[in-house]
């Protein structure tokens, strides 16, 4: 009978010392007492699990007829042994089968495996003689569970274990039931009979150093089958006490183990956008802690910044808040969740070319050498990034519309390419649909950082893109489009069109068109050949600058904004300096003198090179 103690394991009383069946020297049946010479004692196989060999305690001594049918009584335990489990019949109802596993079976075997184990305990722990032996027991759904249970736990008494009844668990919770710090047993025995059908039953066994093997399982098979033919014989059982058995809550403990392994800390910044959902349906629901999460609520006035991974504001706030709560990771999102930027948990903002050097990482390893598309505007040092990890990297127009569909097409065209991401924070997964999903990419930073955590690797996810070179310089500025809006299109396609030409025409020394990355297409990217362009932002350029004495410089990036009547113009050098110099030497050579300066603001870039 199972004695219910409800209190949580951690305040459970000291065990009783189960009453072991004392040793009974009972008068065998007929016609063994016929048999059996008068001197013979037959004890409880057990005899003591601290005597001599207990293995080999209770040897009969019969007749050769005896001996016969002995061995077939214990033969019938030890066809119980599966490899490393117990497997049979416990219940009628299968054609042509016999009940096997009985509560007397399950008893002599879960009896021997206590002895087995009270035995292997004192050689791996030589000062260990004699203490208590914890076994934990659980069981699946099966009907046969309840009443052989009982024997199961009758047994383990017998060998003088503490027996503690997990209930209804899963068996690699009874496993960690020898591994939690709150439990600790020495043992534990599952009762299940896994897949096989409802007649059948079974045992699994564990010590903390893992599953028994199947010679482990043969040996206490071997020991059970001789208990097993003494009790046949009415030998060496009798009733004792009945056990004390602790009841205990484990899979609620199990259950938190495994949120322990997704749990982070994470701190969402929603910006009063859409991404609020994020927080209490998704990671809270997770286990994870959001406390310190900033601007959860939709507020269409968003009033504290813009939701978006791009604004300095929504990654500083978010980088403090992270700090602050000694949070694993902060989490951007835009207003309507299509993208998202991440702070690790040093604080280091990773949005832009870093967010994409991330994902490369993540995405390169579990797909090798897979393309990444980019929009243009990356650095240098990214397409490193991705070369060094065995990726090849294409650089495509601006635009997250743009650089998914190129991908797409560099699948269809055989070019596998599994990340598509633009600087703004776009990223779309090929395994997702090509869609740019904010969520989707963050979910694939917080798996690896958990696989981070799981393999025990130090640092934050940070720790990823540590050899991503930066720029020295970048540099974004804006030249509206004057004159009439309905004009603003022709005029600003001429104005790209024109530094294009201008490079082509060899009035602009030292700038050379860059060209296709390193998708390995013959066609498209950087200077695509915009024969039939439909779209401003087919209008884009790329060039590399040389200058005659430092060398290579950097690059400019030109192109008509998606949104607006302006001319975006994008830097980047290697170089402190660098922009400057590249700047001066556009508005020379370029703006003032082609006529674009006629129809194009160009004050933001005339401060610049002040
Ligand atoms: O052309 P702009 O004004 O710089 O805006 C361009 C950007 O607009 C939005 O943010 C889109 O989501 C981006 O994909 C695009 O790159």
């Amino acid at each position: 009978m199972a004695a219910t103690i409800p209190a949580s394991p951690a305040t459970l009383q000291p065990c009783k010392k189960n009453v072991r069946g004392s040793m009974l020297i009972r008068s065998p049946p007929r016609p063994w007492r016929r048999r059996l010479p008068q001197h013979v004692v037959i004890a409880d196989a057990s005899s003591s699990s601290r005597g001599p060999k207990a293995a080999t305690g209770g040897r009969l001594e019969t007749s050769t007829d005896a001996a016969a049918v002995a061995g077939e009584d214990g033969d019938v335990i030890r066809r119980l042994q599966n490899g490393p489990d117990v497997r049979g019949v416990a219940l009628e109802g299968e054609n042509g089968r016999a009940v096997d596993l009985t509560p007397l079976a399950v008893e002599v075997i879960a009896e021997s495996f206590g002895e087995w184990l009270r035995e292997e305990l004192q050689q791996l722990e030589s000062g260990r003689d004699g203490g208590e032996v914890r076994v934990s027991v659980g069981r699946d759904p099966r009907l046969s569970g309840a009443r052989l249970g009982a024997a199961l736990f009758a047994g383990l008494a017998r060998a003088g274990c503490s027996v503690f009844d997990v209930g209804l668990a899963t068996t690699p919770a009874c496993f960690m039931s020898t591994k939690l710090p709150r439990f600790s047993y020495d043992a534990s025995i599952m009762m299940t009979a896994s897949h096989l059908p409802y007649t059948r039953n079974g045992l699994k066994f564990f010590m903390k150093r893992g599953g028994l093997t199947s010679g482990e399982v043969e040996g206490v098979c071997d020991r059970a089958a001789r208990k097993y033919v003494a009790r046949k014989m009415g030998l060496g059982g009798g009733r004792g006490m009945p056990p004390v058995v602790m009841r205990v809550d484990l899979m609620s403990a199990y259950a938190q183990h495994l949120r322990n392994i997704i749990m982070e800390r994470v701190i969402v910044n929603a910006g009063n956008g859409c991404g609020g959902f994020f927080t209490w349906d998704v990671l809270e629901k997770l286990g994870a802690d959001t406390t310190g999460s900033l601007h959860l609520e939709p507020d269409g006035k968003f009033p504290h910044h813009m939701p978006n991974p791009e604004d300095t504001t929504a990654m500083s706030l978010t980088r403090d808040a992270v700090l602050d709560h000694g949070a694993d990771l902060g989490v951007v999102f835009d207003t309507d969740v299509d993208r998202s930027g991440v702070v690790d948990a040093t604080g280091a903002a990773i949005n832009g070319d870093r967010l994409i050097a991330l994902m490369s990482a993540i995405v390169l390893d579990e797909h090798p050498g897979t393309t990444v598309v980019t929009d243009a505007r990356t650095s240098d040092g990214l397409t490193r990034f991705i070369q060094a990890r065995g990726g090849h990297h294409c650089l495509y127009r601006v635009g997250y519309r743009n650089v998914i569909d190129k991908g797409v097409q560099l699948n269809a065209d055989g070019v596998e390419t599994h990340l598509m991401m633009e600087t703004t924070g776009h990223g779309a997964l090929k395994e997702n649909n090509f869609l740019d999903d904010g969520a989707y990419m963050v979910v694939k930073i917080i798996i690896e950082m958990v696989r981070m955590r799981l393999v025990g690797l130090e640092g934050s996810v940070g720790t990823l893109i540590m050899d991503l070179e930066e720029p020295a310089e970048s540099k974004l500025m804006r030249m509206n489009i004057l004159g009439e809006a309905k004009y603003a299109k022709q005029r600003g396609t001429q104005a790209v069109e024109t530094f294009r030409n201008h490079i082509q025409e060899g009035k602009l020394n030292g700038w050379v068109l860059d060209d296709c990355g390193d998708c390995s297409v013959s066609q498209g990217c950087l200077v695509d050949t915009n024969d039939d362009p439909f779209d401003v932002d087919a209008y884009m350029y790329r060039a590399k600058f040389f200058d005659e004495y430092k060398g290579e410089l950097g690059w400019v990036h030109i192109r008509q904004s998606v949104h607006n009547p302006n001319i975006a113009i994008n830097m980047q050098s290697s170089i402190p300096g660098g922009c400057k110099s590249m700047a001066k030497d556009l508005l020379d050579r370029y703006l003032l003198t082609s006529g674009v300066n006629e129809f194009v603001d160009i004050t933001e870039v005339q401060k610049f090179v002040k």
